[in-house]
């Protein structure tokens, strides 16, 4: 069934699991996503950027939220990374069920406001509202944000952001970032830093990239002519730490990106003669689908449905 945000993310905090929100672009990266959650009646987030929107549009809305409507698990349609009042609400128009509004690298004053501004039009149409206080590393809403500047969540900051503006939940920064290159071997994450928010807050937070970067698969997307430098992910244990310590919805676009390029590279390098796109998109899907039921079962979500 398609829900919002909220009504998958405050059990998923009370119960002291993840969920995993994955970006889609297409109709394989729905199925994946959605079929599996349903195989492991698991609840489950799609989230699409403001690049998917452009890339996929409303064709790709109505496919997720038919799909989600008539899924046996509760599935929301996330807004991934909103930059403004009006993407959200263009959103909203398109049934998303729940809404990022990033205004993170703004100051802390101007990230209020232009959070509260969505939180009430999103309120008013009974849409659940993501927000952002501190900065990832790595790219962020295409500016390169570099360490000096990257910086993590202040707590208090973020008790005082929370009242402000209503948020239903909350990106934190606690060391990740996003992408393939999360730093040299396992990045830190901040776990009494973490903790310490969860102490203060009691709504959901959220952690953005979150991906893996599983060896194995670099090993594969490599083997099968993929280029890719020093990749390095967010260790399990970190996130399993950090879901039981508030961390309710957990942003990964980075494995499923890998395991797609991956599933249909080794199609193309293996049968070189094939151009039926079932072959090499149906063995993306597969792929997709045996890492979205690891996170379902890593994070906690299997069986929470
Ligand atoms: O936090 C994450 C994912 O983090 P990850 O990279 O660790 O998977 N996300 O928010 C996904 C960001 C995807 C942006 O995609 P566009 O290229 O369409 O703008
Ligand atoms: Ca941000
Ligand atoms: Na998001
Ligand atoms: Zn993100």
């Amino acid at each position: 069934m398609l829900v919002t945000g909220k009504e998958i993310l405050v059990p998923a905090r009370a119960g002291h699991y993840g969920v995993p929100s994955f970006n889609t672009n297409n109709m394989e990266i729905t199925q994946a996503i959605i079929h599996t959650a349903e195989k492991l009646q698991a609840p489950v987030m799609v989230q699409m950027s403001e690049g998917a929107i452009k890339y996929g549009g409303q064709d790709l809305a109505n496919l997720v939220t038919d799909m989600a409507q008539r899924a046996s698990v509760p599935v929301a349609l996330h807004l991934d990374h909103g930059s403004s009042y009006e993407s959200a609400l263009k959103a909203i128009k398109m049934g998303f069920t729940s809404v990022m509004i990033d205004a993170s690298h703004h100051p802390f004053e101007e990230n209020v406001r232009e959070t509260r501004r969505v939180v009430e039009a999103a309120h008013a149409m009974g849409i659940s509202v993501e927000a952002e206080l501190g900065r990832l590393g790595g790219i962020e809403e295409h500016i390169v944000v570099d360490e000096k500047d990257a910086f993590l969540t202040d707590p208090e900051e973020a008790v005082r952001f929370v009242e402000e503006t209503g948020t239903d939940y909350l990106a934190i920064a606690i060391g990740t970032s996003h992408g393939a290159y999360k730093g040299k071997g396992r990045p830190f994450i901040d776990h009494p830093r973490i903790e310490k928010i969860a102490s203060m807050l009691d709504i959901p937070l959220v952690a953005h990239g979150s991906s893996g970067v599983p060896a194995d698969i670099i090993a594969r997307f490599r083997d099968a002519g993929g280029e890719i430098g020093d990749a390095a992910g967010i260790a399990d244990e970190d996130l399993q730490r950090a879901v039981q310590h508030g961390i309710a919805k957990v942003n990964v676009d980075t494995d499923l990106r890998l395991a797609m390029s991956v599933g249909s590279r080794e199609v193309f390098r293996n049968t070189p003669k094939e151009f039926d796109p079932r072959k090499w998109l149906g063995s993306a899907r597969d792929l997709m689908s045996e890492i979205v039921a690891y996170k379902l079962k890593m994070l906690g979500a299997a069986g929470k449905a």
